[in-house]
């Protein structure tokens, strides 16, 4: 079996590619990085490390790749595939739209076999989105012959991958926990269930869970983390009063989370607990600049801190410890983040009402604007 995997990243190659082989899939990754890209046609393996303090390591094996910018081939191995995956960020999907549109429009022509494209991104309906991008370059009469032999169910991973610095550049570290999650009912007849895929019915209360819960409470532990100057997750989370806000920020979502989906309040609570402990995995080294990147997507209405902040307040509550990492974030200034240097122009520029609006599409006069504005202001007295 066949899988082209678009971003042979951190994530790529420590956790969806991991997974594949195991599975028994000759994975091609697909990259615009010719570092990543010649290493691992050259060599067609890779070694994956656990954060465990065991420095147990396992051997990818029976990997190729090839350039993302070559469309004519990526056209090709899309067309020949028995499954394609992304992780190569939510924003850069548009970009690699085209090379998968073309090579379904070829697939459709050769074969009748099913094609199934998996998103695996930190964002909701990753593949949904992913799906727009691809239809959008598609003639009608080549979106009715997809919609018989393609389909893009949505999925939620789960695995913390830092940003790695090995000698070696193919080799990642990444720590034990991994949860896969994918849309059952979206998948085609056909189709080869993933040893390590965790299927459900319906995705939206998993990819919830972990967006408003792992990656809330990093987002929260790293924007105060770089405001207090740490340049790790784990020298954050070792701060007693960022630890307090993360598990504050946690109770509030899961707050939500319960009152939405009806979790067991107790069984949440672990999860929570578990999640803290991730964060702190003293054998991992996580740049708060790593998890704090592209604030602007991060501060967008459909992620960790403006949904579930929008659904607290829908439901009675108030996301006090939310609208502080929102105002955190509005104040990370990281130079070599092209997103944090946009937020910074446009606050300066335009004012930080504006761009409070402009980001998380949260209006003057709705509830939680002035709070917005009043945490910002008030960590400006304190910051840096
Ligand atoms: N690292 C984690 O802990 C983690 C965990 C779960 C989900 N994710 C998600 O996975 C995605 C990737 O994250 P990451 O940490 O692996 O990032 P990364 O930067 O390490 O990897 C992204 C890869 O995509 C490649 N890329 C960029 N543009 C491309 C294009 N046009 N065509 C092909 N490849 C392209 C980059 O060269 C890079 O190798 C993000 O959506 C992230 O939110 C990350
Ligand atoms: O990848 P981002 O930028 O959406 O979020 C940064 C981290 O929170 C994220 O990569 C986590 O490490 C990951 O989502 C854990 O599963």
């Amino acid at each position: 079996m066949r899988a082209v995997h678009f971003g042979a990243g951190n994530i790529g190659r420590g956790f969806i590619g991991l997974i594949l082989s195991r599975a028994g899939y000759e994975v091609c990754f697909v990259d615009v990085n010719e570092e990543l890209v010649s290493q691992l046609r050259e060599r067609g393996s890779y070694k994956v490390v656990l954060a465990d303090g065991t420095g147990h390591a396992e051997q990818v094996t029976g990997v190729t790749a090839i350039n993302g910018a070559d469309l004519e081939l990526v056209a090709q191995h899309v067309a020949e595939a028995d499954l394609v995956t992304t992780a190569v960020g939510v924003n850069i999907l548009k970009h690699i739209a085209a090379g998968i549109a073309e090579g379904i429009a070829r697939r459709v022509k050769q074969s009748k076999s099913s094609l199934h494209i998996i998103a695996c991104e930190n964002a909701i309906g990753g593949s949904s989105r992913l799906k727009e991008h691809v239809y959008g370059l598609l003639d009608e009469a080549t979106r009715q012959q997809a919609d018989r032999i393609v389909a893009f169910p949505d999925a939620a991973v789960d695995r913390i991958v830092p940003i790695q610095h090995h000698q070696d550049p193919l080799e990642v570290t990444v720590e034990p926990f991994y949860e896969w999650v994918v849309d059952r009912s979206a998948v085609l007849e056909g189709y080869h269930k993933i040893e390590g895929v965790h299927y459900v019915d319906r995705l939206e209360p998993y990819i919830e869970r972990k967006l408003f819960t792992v990656n809330t409470g990093h987002c929260c532990a790293a924007y105060a983390g770089y405001l207090r100057g740490y340049d790790t997750i784990q020298q954050a989370m070792a701060d007693q009063s960022i630890a307090g806000e993360v598990r504050l920020v946690l109770e509030e979502t899961g707050a939500v989370l319960v009152r939405r989906y009806g979790f067991d309040k107790q069984e949440h609570e672990q999860y929570i607990g578990k999640i803290l402990e991730r964060f702190r995995n003293p054998h991992l080294t996580d740049e708060t600049v790593r998890v704090a990147r592209s604030p602007i997507r991060k501060l967008s209405p459909e992620d960790r801190l403006v949904r579930p902040a929008l659904q607290a307040v829908e439901l009675g509550l108030e996301p006090i410890q939310l609208v502080k990492a929102m105002a955190s974030a509005l104040h990370f200034d990281y130079q070599d983040d092209p997103e944090a240097l946009e937020l910074q122009e446009t606050i300066q520029t335009q004012g930080i009402k504006q761009a409070i609006t402009r980001y998380t599409g949260i209006e003057a006069g709705q509830p939680l604007f002035a709070l917005i504005l009043d945490n910002y202001h008030h960590l400006n007295k304190g910051a840096h």
